[in-house]
């Protein structure tokens, strides 16, 4: 046996030197074959010259759209005054589509929008764009640069809460309309602008009934496209370039009571336990352990190879052999905010509450988590994953409300409305990368569901990291250059339509 171990260790060594060069063989030929997915720019140049600039008159009229203090707070707790009046301000300034006899215009549980564009063709199924009127509300007013309801125009940017989030697309896509409308221009496919008024409380009041009148009219719509992700500017890992994350799905959410009850009584005399301590362990537990990471298990695995040959060394390498390098780049994913939220269900601390006075023990305490769930994982597993960590029966869990992740809209060569998208995009940022993905946050297409199964979430403006966190927070802002392309987006996205819908070939045959 002593004898023969140099030979072993050998045929050991031997083995593992074999193994290595085989796997590094196959890793460096996958990454010089990797199929490119994205489509070259050339061929989808507009060959409209038309352009909608955004001069003064534009601009005054997106700085007055920031104005109006459309805030929701609370499921069905909005501000109606300020809706009704952003409402009529929306009527008064854009006259030819509120005047053509091509629209009718519904307004539809109190202050939401419906506009439906009559397209020439009745053969064609119509298509939907979404926003919504409503804001979320303001926090740290004292740090804004510029007062949050101004619209102040500073160094480039438009200042106020809703100028990303979401009345860019709101004004931008009316503003293409009225644009296309006063040049007597006809779509021929059906086009419905749909704005609630409640999204960011859930869309119960707003979206949801457009979704019913919808319905009710037994509309099916080829493509809806809604608010979602931006075009990144350095918000992907070893991605250089823009990269236009279009959402073809979004998470599903868990919003969950974590609620103790305890004895309470006098200051002086504490138990060992309180139901702060009891509530305050288990939010700790939450945090210490955060849900599976499931990178590469759903559509953001597809993003990776979307942009895999456009990647910088190593991330080429890494994204072009997923199967053997997945749990590395899950590690890298989870590193950030942003991009973790893209590896797993995440865990939001979002309230916590209790006491009420200094030398009072509480009998209570209340805790909210907001959950957004990942495509592959379900609100059943999410729920029994929050038990099993918790793992103390007096600490009570109570749904506030929830939603499984939505179904995957079809991307790709083989689906022809996800390749006019990709050629709208393209015609605005030529040399950007486009690629699908999911929505980490949630937005009214829940309501839209059973109307397309062609659903997008999409923001045609530029994001860099420094910008996310402007998203509901602070200094939220979006610069003259972002709203101009924001509506020739929309522009050119409402000419592409009338083009026929043909499935067509580009570049690679793999199918997808
Ligand atoms: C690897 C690529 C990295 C890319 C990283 C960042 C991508 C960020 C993408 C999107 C962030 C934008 C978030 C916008 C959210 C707008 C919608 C919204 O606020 N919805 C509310 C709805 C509230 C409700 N009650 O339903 C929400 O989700 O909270
Ligand atoms: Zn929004
Ligand atoms: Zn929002």
């Amino acid at each position: 046996m002593w004898a023969n171990l140099p030979r072993i260790l050998t045929l050991v060594v031997r083995g593992f030197v074999l193994t290595l060069a085989v796997l590094t063989a196959v890793v460096v030929i996958r990454t010089v074959t990797f199929p490119s997915y994205q489509t070259s720019p050339p061929e989808c140049k507009t060959t409209d010259p038309d352009f909608i600039p955004a001069d003064e008159e534009r601009l005054a009229r997106f700085t007055s759209a920031i104005q109006f203090q459309t805030v929701s707070y609370e499921r069905g707790v909005g501000t109606p005054q300020e809706l009704a009046k952003f409402v009529r301000f929306i009527q008064k300034s854009f006259p030819t589509v509120h005047s053509s006899p091509m629209v009718r215009r519904d307004v539809v549980g109190n202050y939401s929008l419906l506009y439906r564009v009559e397209g020439s063709d009745a053969s064609l199924q119509p298509y939907m764009l979404a926003s919504h009127l409503d804001v979320v509300p303001i926090t740290e007013e004292a740090n804004w640069e510029a007062p949050p309801f101004s619209g102040q125009l500073k160094d480039g940017y438009i200042y106020g809460r809703g100028t990303i989030d979401a009345k860019h697309s709101l004004m931008g896509s009316l503003e293409a309309l009225e644009f296309l409308l006063s040049r007597r221009h006809q779509p021929k496919r059906t086009l419905y602008l749909a704005f609630g008024h409640d999204e960011e409380t859930g869309g119960h009041f707003g979206a949801k009934v457009i979704g019913d009148v919808l319905t009710q009219r037994g509309e099916k719509i080829a493509f809806i496209l809604d608010e979602g992700s931006p075009v990144g500017d350095g918000l992907a890992p070893g991605v250089s370039k823009l990269l236009a994350l279009v959402s073809v799905a979004e998470k599903g959410f868990l919003q969950l009571r974590l609620e103790v009850n305890e004895e309470g009584g006098h200051a002086s005399m504490p138990r060992s336990e309180s139901a702060i301590g009891i509530l305050s362990k288990a939010i700790s537990k939450l945090e210490d352990n955060p849900h599976p990471n499931m990178f590469g298990t759903g559509p953001e695995a597809r993003m990776m190879e979307y942009v895999a040959t456009e990647m910088t060394l190593p991330y080429r390498i890494l994204a072009s052999n997923l199967w053997l390098f997945s749990p590395l780049v899950a590690w890298v994913y989870s590193r950030k905010p942003q991009t973790n939220a893209f590896a797993r269900t995440t865990t939001a601390l979002t309230r916590f509450n209790a006491g009420v006075k200094d030398n009072v023990i509480s009998p209570e305490a209340v805790a909210v988590i907001d959950h957004r769930i990942h495509p592959m994982s379900s609100v059943e597993e999410v729920m029994e994953f929050d038990r099993k960590v918790i793992n103390d029966p007096r600490v009570k869990l109570n749904v506030i409300n929830n939603r499984p992740p939505s179904p995957t809209s079809p991307y790709g060569k083989d689906s022809p409305t996800y390749m006019m998208l990709q050629e709208t995009i393209q015609q605005i940022y030529p040399d950007a990368l486009v690629t699908p993905t999911f929505m980490v946050a949630n937005t009214d297409t829940r309501h839209y569901l059973n109307l397309s199964s062609a659903i997008y979430r999409f923001n045609p403006y530029v994001m860099t990291p420094s910008d996310l966190p402007r998203f509901h927070g602070v200094n939220e802002r979006i610069s003259v250059q972002n709203y101009e392309r924001v509506m020739n987006f929309y522009y050119h996205l409402i000419v592409n339509m009338d083009k026929p819908l043909e499935l067509k070939r580009h570049g690679h045959e793999d199918e997808l």
